[in-house]
């Protein structure tokens, strides 16, 4: 078998793509609760499961540098991301989250932290079913423990814990292929600070092209055009939500935000999620809106620059301002703010806008999961409507 651990798990297998006569839902059907495992999974004897108490400076901060450490990494090995401490305790602090969802695994020796994997709480719908699910993130193994077979450990650790709260269903994305991904997404990027990206080798000077003519290609006005535009407010939650449940029933599978959600999840938080929204000058009616989170990535093995400042397209709704005219507000905001780098999925309405606003299509995939839930066909990228931190 290819995927020994992923054969054993109830997800689309690879066997069954194009068996349309599946029917499309859960695969296992929920078990009681005094049925599930009470204790934890074996970890091989030097080491330890901990809950990592991201509440806690010290362990946010163990998290963090295991993280940093030995993160997701391109396969060119340029970039690192690093993820810092404030978006950590953002991205794993949604409301109704579980603690005992933050797994992480010590050596019992030294008490290090060389393993993390964390869930949290989420009302997906798929189609027209709202399912609740877990989206796991963070899967990390210390580079000096890999290919021991530790992370099969972490996912059945993981869902033992979910199931005893009576969640049977997860949401996870990877950059490499599992079985069995409900669609695949291509990373594009548009360069704001084009000479940063040349110097760490990441973009390369067009043919025919000097530096000062790449910068003058890239560059944007001081301010955004819309009138209107602004950071989005707390009195702004009620409408930004209507805004915004009303663009996301469009797709196959999307978040089901409440208020609850949207004032987590894009209120305006420094250094971790901006997002602004178009209010009518005339009628202060509240017409669409846009949001990136902030990912930095350590630069590996580059003299003049140690960190690159990239900012991700997250949730955006245009209903009265042409989305390219927004995006291209989203870029100004992001430039002023000093990002390097804007980067988008080619998810919902995106490839709209990308060619157009000299976004240009990364080498990097992002393969989209269920867990525990089939999909009868692929999805087209543009009929996901989630975007996984
Ligand atoms: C109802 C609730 C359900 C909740 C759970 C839902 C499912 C959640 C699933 C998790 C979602 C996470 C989402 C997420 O965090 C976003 S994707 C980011 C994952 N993390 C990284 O890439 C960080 C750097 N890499 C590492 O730390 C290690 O390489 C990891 C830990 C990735 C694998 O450690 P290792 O030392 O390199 O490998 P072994 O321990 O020897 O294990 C090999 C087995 O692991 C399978 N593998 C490899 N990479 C994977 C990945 N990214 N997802 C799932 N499975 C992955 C692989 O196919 C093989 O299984 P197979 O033999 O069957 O092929
Ligand atoms: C300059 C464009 O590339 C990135 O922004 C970037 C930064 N850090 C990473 C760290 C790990 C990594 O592993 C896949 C990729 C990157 C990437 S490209 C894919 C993310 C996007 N957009």
């Amino acid at each position: 078998k290819k995927h020994k651990f992923w054969e054993t798990q109830p997800v689309g297998q690879f066997k069954d793509i194009g068996e349309t006569n599946l029917p499309e839902g859960p695969i296992e059907a929920p078990t009681p609760l005094s049925e599930v495992k009470q204790e934890p999974y074996n970890l091989p004897s030097p080491y330890e499961w901990t809950t990592c108490d991201m509440t806690s400076e010290e362990t946010c901060n163990e998290v963090y540098v295991l993280l940093k450490n030995n993160y997701v990494e391109d396969d060119e090995n340029m970039f690192r991301f690093n993820y810092s401490k404030e978006f950590l305790r953002w991205a794993l602090h949604p409301p109704g989250y579980y603690p005992s969802w933050h797994i992480g695994v010590r050596a019992k020796a030294s008490k290090k932290l060389v393993a993390f994997i964390s869930g949290v709480p989420a009302r997906i719908r798929v189609r027209d079913e709202v399912v609740k699910m877990a989206e796991i993130n963070f899967l990390c193994v210390h580079k000096k423990l890999r290919s021991k077979r530790l992370a099969p450990v972490l996912i059945k650790e993981v869902t033992r814990r979910v199931h005893l709260e009576n969640i049977w269903q997860a949401a996870y994305t990877a950059g490499v292929v599992l079985p069995t991904p409900i669609t695949t997404c291509q990373y594009w990027h548009r360069s704001l600070n084009p000479k940063k990206l040349i110097d760490v080798g990441f973009s390369r000077l067009g043919a025919r092209m000097t530096m000062s003519r790449t910068i003058k290609l890239y560059k944007l006005p001081d301010a955004p055009a819309t009138p209107g535009f602004r950071k989005m407010e707390l009195r702004d939650v009620p409408a930004v939500t209507r805004l915004l449940r009303n663009y996301l029933s469009q797709f196959v599978v999307a978040p089901d935000f409440d208020e609850n959600d949207v004032e987590h999840w894009l209120l305006p938080t420094e250094d971790v999620v901006d997002s602004f929204l178009v209010e009518s000058p005339e009628t202060h009616e509240i017409t669409d809106f846009c949001s990136f989170y902030t990912l930095p990535s350590s630069i590996l093995g580059n003299q003049n620059y140690s960190t690159l400042k990239a900012a991700y397209s997250y949730y955006n709704v245009a209903s009265k301002t042409p989305l390219l005219q927004l995006m291209n507000d989203a870029l100004i905001v992001a430039k002023q703010k000093d990002f390097d780098v804007f980067n988008a999925l080619d998810v919902m309405q995106n490839e709209s806008f990308l060619k157009e606003l000299k976004f240009g299509p990364g080498d990097g995939q992002l393969h989209y999961y269920l867990f525990n839930y089939l999909i009868r066909q692929t999805l087209k990228s543009s009929e996901l409507g989630l975007v996984l931190l």
